[in-house]
């Protein structure tokens, strides 16, 4: 049984990090077993599943924070990952800041800092007391700390919890915007598909093994997607998305031509707000329901043994 985890070249310049038949093992139990997916630069995957599937498992499986029982986790090397946690341990009877916080990790330029916090939205809040911070800003300062790095891959696990309907659209539209414009690739954990669809190449499907994978269309289509979600019309939503115009951080109106306003045209029509304050944001968000299409099958392929991987990153733990 080959049990690696250290960082090597990987073959083909743009592969991140590969998980070959990756499994982890607890108290006599597979947590995860079989777990075979790459991520290449600019490319976003994102896993679904239940409750207790091994999401965040996998997740700190491909980043290093824990190493596979069974076969081989590979990542490129050097290779730079900024991470959102789905928890952070943090005593929160300690004075703690935002600009500390950020900093945390590692040494970080007053420049670098404000450009990261100003991209999620909360440059105002540098010198906030994070115990103070709302469960949206609190994401958003921890996605600030993620992209601050520039990393070449990022892992957000469950990056919008807590953030509220037009900041959960915001900020997904930030995260691909990132992707666009650094290139980095993204491994995304996410509950549900409505939100992440229109920016996932791979979704896969996960329950302890993978299930199905494909395109966000193949798997909500796919029998086993069906089989764990089949009753949940949110998560059957693939969610299409057209903006006319974007709502800016600091509440003017980004049109579809380029051009600024204050307030949107009383013409405009889908909205979308890429700012935290904006109540009055309207959201008309098409989606699609399948629930009564033939289900066709997810793609099962395998993706390719490379061997090793490197050092431990972040694990979540605030110190
Ligand atoms: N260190 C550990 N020791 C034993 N069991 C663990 C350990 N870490 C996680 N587990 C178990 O492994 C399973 C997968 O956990 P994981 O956190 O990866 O699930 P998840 O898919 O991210 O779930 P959720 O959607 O609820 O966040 C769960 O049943 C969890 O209780």
């Amino acid at each position: 049984m080959l049990m690696t985890n250290r960082a090597v070249a990987l073959p083909g310049e743009s592969q991140l990090v590969a998980l070959d038949n990756a499994g982890i093992r607890r108290d006599g139990r597979w947590l995860v077993r079989g777990v075979d997916f790459s991520i290449s630069r600019g490319e976003v995957v994102t896993l679904i599943g239940p409750n207790g599937a091994g999401k965040s498992t996998t997740a700190k499986l491909a980043i290093g924070v824990l190493r596979p029982d069974e076969g081989v986790v590979t990542r490129a090397s050097g290779l730079r990952i900024g991470y959102v946690p789905q928890k952070l341990a943090i005593d929160w009877t300690m004075p703690l800041s935002v600009r500390r916080l950020m900093r945390l990790t590692g040494s970080l330029g007053d420049a670098e800092l404000l450009a990261a916090l100003e991209a999620t939205g909360i440059p105002h809040l540098v010198d906030a007391e994070v115990r103070h911070l709302s469960g949206g800003e609190f994401q958003r300062a921890l996605l600030a700390r993620a992209i601050a790095r520039k990393p070449d891959l990022m892992v957000l696990d469950e990056p919008v919890q807590g953030v509220d309907f037009a900041g959960e659209s915001a900020l997904y539209d930030l995260i691909r915007s990132i992707r666009k414009s650094t290139g980095c690739g993204i491994l995304m954990i996410s509950h549900d598909l409505h939100m992440v669809m229109a920016g996932t190449d791979t979704v896969i499907c996960l329950n302890g093994h993978i299930c199905c994978r494909g395109t966000p269309e193949v798997v909500s289509q796919s029998a086993d997607y069906l089989k764990l979600f089949g009753g949940n019309s949110r998560s059957l939503a693939v969610y299409s998305h057209h903006h006319d115009h974007t709502h800016l951080p600091d509440g003017r109106v980004m049109h579809g031509d380029g051009s600024i306003t204050d307030h949107c045209h009383p013409g405009d029509g889908h909205h979308h707000a890429a700012g935290t304050d904006h109540p009055a944001a309207h959201h008309d968000h098409s989606r699609e329901h399948h629930p009564d299409e033939r289900p066709g099958q997810g793609h099962h392929g395998h993706s390719h043994a490379h061997h090793a991987s490197g050092a431990g990153e972040g694990d979540g733990h605030v110190r």
